[in-house]
């Protein structure tokens, strides 16, 4: 990956996860399984959704300052699947102390949605399911996918391209993302999903990211094949229980 072609809020963001480290000792999760919270949604009726945590980001205006853990314990009322938390401090208003208050606040799955470069990134945090984000790990991809295993962690690998996506395929990837915005420009265009996700196989959990707001974008992307979705600005903006309910209700 050529940084030099990334947002410069973007390279800013992987500068710094650079910097941040690994944590002390390697981390063993027994992680909540993601496939069961979206087999569980769907038996009653809702539709799998990731909600996510995000204070803030370089897309948002202003920052939401209520305790993560309540928003978090309002998602999951709202009939949320799994939650994620950001970890990245300084562009989302993330961290690990959030994620793991979060955490042992719910039941239900919770992904670390952070910027993981290298295996030391992985020792900070445990989780249920762990982002790898395709683009940035080129060759590291499939390393950090066994990486990430090794330590009980599931794995949601982030594309935003059908080359991407064919490259998460061929590492194994079990759950693959497609992001609808793109990191080069921060643009959001829900037709990203729907052009790369019919190239993806049957046995592959396909979810949709970002740029989802309303009922219609939510069955747009389960028309497209989304088996999940991953919502965090439309659910944060106002009752986040209620923003999630109607997202997740979307069906009826
Ligand atoms: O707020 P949105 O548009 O609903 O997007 C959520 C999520 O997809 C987005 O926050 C995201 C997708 N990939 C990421 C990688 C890092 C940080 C954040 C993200």
């Amino acid at each position: 990956m050529n940084a030099d072609e990334m947002a410069p809020e973007v390279r800013s963001i992987l500068d710094a996860a650079r910097d941040r480290g690994g944590g002390d000792g390697r981390v063993s999760v027994d992680p909540r399984s993601l496939a069961d919270a979206f087999a569980s949604a769907e038996a009653d009726g809702r539709v799998p959704l990731i909600a996510e945590v995000k204070p803030t980001s370089p897309t948002t205006d202003g920052e939401r300052r209520d305790d993560p853990v309540d928003l978090a314990r309002e998602m999951v009322a709202g009939g949320a699947a799994a939650l994620s938390v950001l970890t990245e401090p300084d562009h989302f208003g993330g961290s690990v102390e959030t994620l793991e208050r979060v955490r042992a606040a719910v039941d239900v799955p919770v992904l670390r949605k952070d910027f993981l470069l290298d295996e030391a990134a992985l020792d900070v945090a445990e989780a249920d399911v762990v982002l790898l984000i395709a683009r940035f790990l080129g060759d590291d991809l499939e390393p950090m996918l066994a990486a990430a295993r090794d330590r009980g962690f599931q794995v949601l690998v982030e594309t935003h391209t059908r080359a991407e996506l064919d490259r998460a395929v061929a590492a194994g990837a079990e759950f693959i993302g497609v992001n609808n915005r793109d990191l080069a420009e921060l643009e959001v265009d829900l037709a990203t999903f729907e052009s790369v996700a019919p190239t993806a196989p049957e046995s592959v959990t396909l979810i949709a990211e970002s740029g989802i707001h309303t009922v219609d974008d939510v069955r747009r992307m389960r028309t497209a094949g989304a088996d999940a979705l991953l919502v965090g600005s439309a659910i944060m903006d106002g009752d986040v229980e209620q923003n999630t309910h109607r997202l997740t209700h979307a069906r009826d």
